[in-house]
């Protein structure tokens, strides 16, 4: 194997920090603990993967980050970063076309009418469906409802005072239910647009491929509740290939460090 290794770029803040967050469904015997003192920062400008057994709390802790849900102990802080959540679902609205499912997010954002429509355009244009402005999701592939998805997500965190720097975006399975292939080229997109924007990303899956072929960093969850059992730096040299031996070698060592903690909690 003669692939080159580049060092990890030295990072200071944090855009996204935990501190000892514990996370606990219901009350007295019916409580359920999902997270247990759980401490993870991610870089600004970071890609961090989240991986972990079903029910290990993953959702759960991008909750936490987007402030959707409160933790239970400890500290979520983003730095006062825009937080966009993107999910394996891309819900769109129907009975809007593409530019109007993008140009909601842009009046929630509070971008001016007059604005709106350009904004779309370019949004559109980078996530390169420029071409289907009019078509309403429907119309479209499983794939490319996921590109509108997510340049609905960038809509939401427009910021025209530092290009989308400052931005951390949630991704939840968003390529879950996607064929290989069109996974594939989604990893080309969402690297480049991460790359573009300097965007800080936390994006949970279950493919372990698909983690090692993304991340900077892969955070492995244990289940019930859900702990840090483990972090495996990605040194790899962009852009990677998902069936290159390197991913497919870190990739195999992942499994079985999660092969260990499944078997440990019998999920
Ligand atoms: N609102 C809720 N009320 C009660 N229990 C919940 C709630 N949300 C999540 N849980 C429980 O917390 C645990 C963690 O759930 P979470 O959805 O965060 O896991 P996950 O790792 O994202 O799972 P999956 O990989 O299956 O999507 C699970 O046992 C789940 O049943």
């Amino acid at each position: 194997m003669t692939q080159a290794v580049t060092a990890a770029p030295s990072r200071t803040a944090a855009a996204v920090r935990l501190r000892g967050v514990s996370k606990a469904f219901g009350s007295g015997s019916s409580s359920l603990l999902a997270l247990d003192q759980v401490s993870l920062d991610a870089a600004p400008g970071e890609f961090v993967c989240l991986l972990g057994a079903s029910g290990c709390g993953k959702s759960t802790l991008l909750n936490l980050v987007a402030g959707l849900d409160q933790a239970s102990a400890g500290t979520v802080d983003t730095e006062g970063a825009r937080v966009a959540l993107m999910f394996q679902e891309p819900a769109l609205f129907p009975w809007l076309n593409v530019t109007a499912n993008i140009e909601l997010a842009l009046k929630m954002r509070g971008v001016p009418r007059q604005d709106r429509r350009g904004r779309a355009a370019e949004l559109l244009d980078s996530v390169h469906l420029g071409g289907f402005a009019k078509k309403r999701p429907h119309q479209l592939s499983g794939g490319m409802r996921q590109r509108v998805a997510l340049a609905r997500a960038l809509a939401l965190t427009v910021d025209d005072s530092d290009g989308g720097q400052g931005t951390v975006l949630l991704m939840d399975e968003p390529f879950g239910a996607l064929d290989a292939m069109t996974r594939d080229l989604l990893h080309d997109e969402i690297e480049r647009i991460w790359r573009e924007r300097g965007l800080t990303v936390l994006f949970v899956t279950h493919n372990v491929r698909e983690a090692v072929r993304l991340g900077d960093r892969v955070v492995l969850l244990s289940s019930r509740p859900g702990r840090v059992v483990q972090e495996f730096p990605v040194p790899f040299e962009r852009p990677r290939r998902i069936d290159s031996t390197e991913v497919a070698e870190l990739a195999a060592a992942v499994t079985d460090r999660l092969r260990e903690e499944v078997g440990r909690h019998g999920a």
